[in-house]
């Protein structure tokens, strides 16, 4: 068997594991070492194969009939009952298997040996999954990325590259998508975005290109357009008609959000702005899901175990049911309008094959999770930093009355908004500060390929990178000055000559000293990733964004709600793979 033929080291190390936990117990003589022989073969296998937890019988195999031979062999080394001493026996299997991992991971032998991290991270996943689960883990890289470089070793098999010259390689050929994705989506057709077959992956992703050409987003205007209005509409309804004293921002812009990727998605399913909650408990099921899913990607040996804990079991069967019955409705109905879903289920019969239901509930679901909160998160982040920052509201709050002003109608006109200076510079300032996905940005080596260069480091397969995107939007070295404020005129350089509106002092958004150089490194700027599975969905968004905010400014004056202290949005910012922000509480009143 050619996966128990361990190089020298690697028998050395597990030698060594096995002495040091068994010589208390078992004399050195042939007992002993037919017992390290099967414990460096299960770990052979392991690393070998990697077989996962999903694989139910290797699992068995490996860890519970393999250690029975030694056990049985060994029974006459302990001078206590049978039962005990077979229970002893596995107990150090256990323990001898996970410290020769231990000494493996730490030792010199292991290709990421050189890169610094921390040393719980080098032993475990458990690290990134504990730190994640406190919902900090953008700051957390930022942290370590100051303190060890811009590249840190943040799992035992993982790598966090923040390099910017480094980005097209680690995105691009030969780096599908990596482990963590298999860890979140347990299906056996898993969502477009967790694909890692690159023929797979450019199969799935040619509907998504038709679905979001510019053809395709064009007809997706009177929808966006309607719920656009019924937001508005909503928020003076509970505001200014009512006489609310305030409203929360983030909590209404979620909803429309949500309701307009289910029009997409799935031709309807929710009316959370209608309802003014959340009546089916769906939003509610999405939002819970975040944390585990994103507590779970990142320990994919133990991620089936996971998934089979009720409460999150419950939740994936819900998302599947509600997927199920959208189809079966749609299917049933027919098209009304070119919606997302329309290419998902190819009505214009330009693939061989049609897709499968499997598949398109798959990737209907993925549109309303990766859809919504990405976007509202960031449309909420927009709206704190300019309240934050009154000049820029009042700068943005001119721009648009000049293009659309009050009075005039809806600030529908897609092409015109996308050429409106100071509101691109605020929304590209806000994607850098927040970025919608900050961390997990991860790729590994194509199976099969023996691993990657990513420029002097060699990324071997069983080894994965991520390109933390919060930690290189704020480098000084990509923007500068000020990499850490809210200053959207570092992106208006090119705009200098078309905007009137020039230019707010430095001196006012950073104590910094700036000497006149402004860097500005758009290559570095990838808040919708890079490469072959970039975000399918990067037009649709930024439109949404921008027609979301010209309208909102166009008819309200917004302020922070009275008491609101600012400095909360930050603390409740939580990186739970993609960003979940806290409320926003703003007062409204109308402009026209
Ligand atoms: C501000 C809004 C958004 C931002 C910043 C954003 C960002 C991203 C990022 C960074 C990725 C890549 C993740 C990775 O490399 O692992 C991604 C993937 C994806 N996004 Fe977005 N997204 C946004 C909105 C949307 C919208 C509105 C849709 C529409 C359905 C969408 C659909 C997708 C899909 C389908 C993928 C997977 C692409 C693939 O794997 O080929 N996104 N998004």
């Amino acid at each position: 068997m050619r996966v128990l033929e361990l190089p020298f080291r690697d028998v050395a190390l597990l030698d060594v594991a096995c002495a040091l936990v068994m010589s208390p117990f078992i004399p050195e003589n042939n007992d002993r070492t037919l017992t390290s022989r099967v414990f460096q073969a299960v770990h052979a296998i392991y690393r070998h194969l990697e077989p996962d937890t999903s694989a139910r019988f290797a699992q068995v195999l490996l860890l519970v009939v393999a250690p029975s031979f030694p056990a049985a062999v060994s029974l006459q080394h302990f001078e206590v009952s049978p039962a005990f001493a077979v229970l002893a026996m596995f107990a150090l299997f256990y323990l001898s298997l996970t410290a020769s991992v231990i000494l493996y991971r730490l030792s010199p032998w292991h290709p990421l040996a050189k890169y610094p991290g921390p040393l719980f991270a080098k032993i475990s996943k458990f690290w990134v999954a504990y730190r994640t689960s406190k919902g900090k883990l953008h700051i957390d890289f930022k942290s370590l990325h100051e303190q060890y470089g811009p590249y840190v070793r943040v799992g035992p098999n993982e790598i966090s590259v923040a390099d910017a010259a480094l980005i097209p390689s680690a995105l691009t050929d030969g780096m599908p998508k990596g482990p963590m994705w298999k860890a979140r989506t347990p299906t056996s057709v898993p969502p477009l975005i967790a694909i890692r077959s690159t023929q797979e992956h450019a199969r799935r992703r040619s509907r998504w290109n038709r679905a979001f050409n510019s053809a395709s987003v064009k007809g997706y205007e009177p929808v966006l357009q309607k719920r656009a209005l019924q937001l508005i509409n909503e928020l003076e309804k509970r505001t200014v008609s009512s006489g609310s004293p305030s409203v929360n921002l983030a909590e209404w812009i979620s909803f429309f959000s949500t309701d307009f990727m289910g029009d997409m998605a799935f031709g309807g399913g929710f009316e959370l702005m209608r309802d003014g909650g959340d009546k089916e408990g769906f939003w509610t099921v999405l939002e819970s899901g975040m944390r585990s899913a994103a507590i779970i990607q990142q320990v994919p040996s133990i991620a089936p175990l996971l998934h089979g804990l009720p409460f999150v079991s419950k939740n994936l069967r819900r998302l599947r049911k509600f997927g199920v019955e959208r189809v079966k409705a749609r299917k049933a109905n027919g098209a009304l309008t070119k919606d997302l879903f329309y290419h998902l289920i190819d009505e214009d019969k330009v693939e061989k094959i049609a897709p499968t239901d499997t598949e398109i509930i798959s990737d209907g679901t993925l549109a309303i999770i990766a859809g919504s909160d990405t976007t509202s998160t960031t449309l909420s982040g927009i709206f704190y930093y300019l309240l934050s920052h009154p000049l820029d509201y009042q700068r943005l709050q001119r721009e648009i009355d000049q293009s659309f002003p009050p009075r005039e109608g809806e600030p529908f006109d897609v092409l015109k908004l996308s050429e409106l200076p100071f509101l691109n510079a605020v929304i590209n300032e806000t994607l850098r500060l927040q970025p919608a996905v900050p961390t997990y940005l991860q790729r590994a080596p194509e199976s099969g390929s023996g691993g990657k260069r990513i420029g002097d480091i060699l990324i071997s397969e069983g080894t994965a990178v991520v390109v933390p995107l919060y930690v290189i939007f704020r480098q000084p070295s990509c923007f500068f000055p000020a990499p850490n404020a809210f200053w959207p005129d570092r992106w208006m350089r090119d705009a200098v000559k078309r905007s009137p509106y020039l230019s707010e002092s430095i001196s006012e958004v950073s104590d910094e000293k700036y000497d006149g150089e402004v860097i500005t490194n758009s290559a570095a700027f990838i808040p919708f990733s890079f490469g072959p599975a970039n975000c399918a969905g990067r037009a649709l968004a930024l439109t949404e964004m921008r027609i979301i905010v010209a309208f909102l400014i166009q008819r309200f004056e917004i302020k922070f709600a009275p008491g609101y202290d600012p400095k909360e949005w930050e603390g409740h910012l939580e990186d739970l793979f993609v960003f979940s922000c806290g409320p926003l509480p703003v007062t409204l009143a109308m402009r026209v």
